[in-house]
């Protein structure tokens, strides 16, 4: 689906001339600059005298993206694109969605920051790095360049997907996450600013190779990184009071513990803890709509294999929908959880090894787990659960015997293998498929092609549980009222917006989350319900009439066409 459109913008002044403008990856045309801006930006000789519209330029480009081999040469060609021209790689990408989120996003990006040091060509976005820290504030002012800023994706790169720490090379998820809130909610890139806090790394093979890029030192850890973030969160609510600070891909240390000590203090998200949480709890709920059944979710037995930041606040947000919905206590609602990690089950007798910050609520008490087996098969036997998720990084942990006792004991099984990259995917759909012999109920992480119905000439289509399904339309929401702060009712509005959205809500046979191709009008309903409740629990800035905030929020997106310039030493840059 293309990219919503909205009303076209008035001609803008460009102070930038000759090469500069086209430098800039805002103001490039190339080859589209008219005769007369050619004329009055002193470009006219530097380019071919042919002069084309976006639609040649895209099919150029989409030839060229065509004739790359490789999913990363792919990856590189657009990522190249993108530091010339932002509209021409917005509408090539908007023209082709489906097929190329995969590459600028999970899972290809995943290989272009592993690779990073080894890929550089150009930089992008802003490097905080410890020993400058006494120069942060002058490095932050200049990356902004005075620009009011609507969102800041930061990430301090510990934990990359489920590819662990990769130093200086996180630049790249901050900065694909930014993209994907301009392809899907229409944040104007230029307000955006992808940042990585380059605390050293842990990785020994990044502090041994001599091409690393990084701060290449062990991470600084401790009252010092404390000091360091903080520093940098006081610089965004000094000089940009406004902006959503979006956190992502921290280490499990550290996820939770900012997200909760900055989110009264700032429009913080942190996107594994709570986008995450957003998007599985609205496919675990419709899951059970498509069987005979129909259990609701406080029925389900839940067994979370990575009791990390995206297993934990997965837990949290089923465990408060469980609340919510039927009147339980938390500690009740908790007990439908069995969260299982490196050491087994989170059971009493683990003691000092369960995390801090992960509540007793959902350590297993009962005794006849002490001294018992208490790893994944195992658990999977005694507790007969319905709903098996895997957010611990660990390739092909559901194993076929794993999933064969889980189809025993229920008629459809939940089975949501969600760590990423593909490597690290906890199943792939086909085996879940056969193994549980056409029964489960699957959604990934990544992307999936679709898997053949033995005996049929139907597939089943894999429903991609992703967070992108839902941050950019949270964020955007967020944005647009100027809240404050981002409560946990408005991450449930939006959730629940998602949900209706689900072709599986009008044809039990269709897919139960929407497709990625229709991220950006799925996202502009999301950003919508975040809004009405935003303004209803009075937490917004802004206070459009209920009527008018549908066209309104139309009109703020940001679409990648281009503008008429006229030259003026004063104008913008
Ligand atoms: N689909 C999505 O939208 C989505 C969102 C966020 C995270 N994820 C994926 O989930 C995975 C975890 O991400 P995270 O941010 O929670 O990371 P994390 O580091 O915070 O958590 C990972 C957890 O898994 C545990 N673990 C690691 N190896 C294990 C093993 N062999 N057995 C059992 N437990 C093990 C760790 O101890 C840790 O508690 C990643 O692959 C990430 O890509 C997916
Ligand atoms: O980046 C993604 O694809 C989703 C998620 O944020 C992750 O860390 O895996
Ligand atoms: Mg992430």
């Amino acid at each position: 689906m293309p990219i919503l459109t909205t009303m076209a913008k008035q001609a803008v002044s460009c102070r930038l001339r000759g090469a500069e403008i086209l430098q800039s990856p805002r103001w490039n045309k190339g080859t589209a600059f008219t005769a007369e801006e050619r004329s009055q930006f002193g470009i006219r000789g530097r380019l071919p005298i042919g002069i084309d519209n976006l639609d040649q330029q895209c099919e150029r480009a989409y030839d060229q993206y065509k004739s790359r081999d490789t999913d990363i040469l792919k990856n590189s060609f657009l990522q190249s694109l993108k530091s010339q021209n932002w509209t021409l790689f917005y509408a090539l990408l908007s023209r082709h969605t489906s097929e190329m989120y995969p590459i600028i996003y999970t899972p290809t990006e995943a290989e272009a920051i592993s690779e990073y040091s080894h890929l550089f060509r150009r930089s992008e976005g802003l490097f905080l790095s410890a020993p400058y820290e006494d120069q942060m504030e002058e490095d932050f002012l200049d990356a902004v360049e005075g620009r009011e800023l609507e969102l800041i994706v930061v990430s301090d790169a510990e934990a990359i997907l489920g590819i662990g720490d990769q130093g200086s090379g996180g630049i790249g998820i901050s900065a694909a996450k930014a993209v994907i809130y301009t392809l899907a909610a229409g944040i104007d890139p230029a307000s955006a600013l992808a940042v990585t806090l380059d605390v050293g790394t842990n990785n020994d093979d990044l502090l041994k190779d001599e091409l690393y890029l990084g701060y290449q030192e062990k991470r600084i850890r401790g009252e010092k990184y404390d000091r360091f973030v903080d520093k940098f969160v006081g610089l965004v609510r000094k000089h940009q009071p406004n902006c959503l600070l979006h956190f992502e891909d921290f280490g499990v240390s550290n996820a939770n513990r900012l997200l909760n000590k900055y989110r009264d203090k700032h429009s913080v998200f942190n996107d594994d803890v709570q986008g995450t949480g957003a998007v599985t709890l609205r496919r675990a709920r419709q899951a059970p709509a498509s069987i005979e059944a129909d259990p609701q979710l406080k029925d389900q037995r839940i067994v979370i294999f990575g009791a990390g930041s995206a297993g934990m606040g997965i837990a949290r947000q089923l465990r408060d929908a469980i609340k919510i919905d039927d009147g339980l206590s938390a500690e009740e609602a908790a007990k439908r959880f069995w969260m299982v990690d490196r050491d087994g089950l989170l059971r009493k007798e683990l003691g000092d090894k369960i995390r801090d910050e992960i509540e007793t609520d959902f350590v297993r008490k009962e005794k006849d787990w002490e001294g018992a087996d208490a790893g994944l098969a195992a658990v999977i036997k005694r507790v007969k659960p319905t709903v098996l998720i895997g957010t611990s990084t660990s390739h092909g942990a559901f194993s076929e015997e794993i999933v064969r006792d889980m189809s025993k004991n229920t008629d459809r099984p939940i089975i949501f293998p969600l760590s990423n990259p593909i490597s690290k995917c906890e199943a792939e759909p086909k085996d879940l498929f056969k193994w549980s012999d056409g029964k489960a109920l699957i959604s990934t992480g990544s992307p999936f092609p679709p898997v053949k119905i033995p005996g049929s000439d139907k597939e089943y289509i894999v429903a991609e549980c992703n967070n992108a399904l839902i941050y950019p339309g949270l964020g955007r929401g967020t944005i647009l009222s100027k809240a404050k702060f981002m409560t946990d009712k408005m991450i449930v509005a939006g959730a629940n917006r998602l949900a209706e959205l689900a072709p599986a809500m009008k044809d039990h046979t269709q897919a139960l989350l929407p497709d990625f191709g229709d991220a950006a009008s799925v996202n502009f309903e999301v950003s919508l319900a975040v809004l009405d409740q935003a303004i209803e629990e009075g937490v917004a800035k802004c206070d459009v009439p209920k009527e008018d905030r549908r066209k309104w929020a139309e009109e703020q997106l940001w679409v990648p066409r281009y503008q008429d310039y006229t030259y003026d030493p004063k104008g913008e840059a």
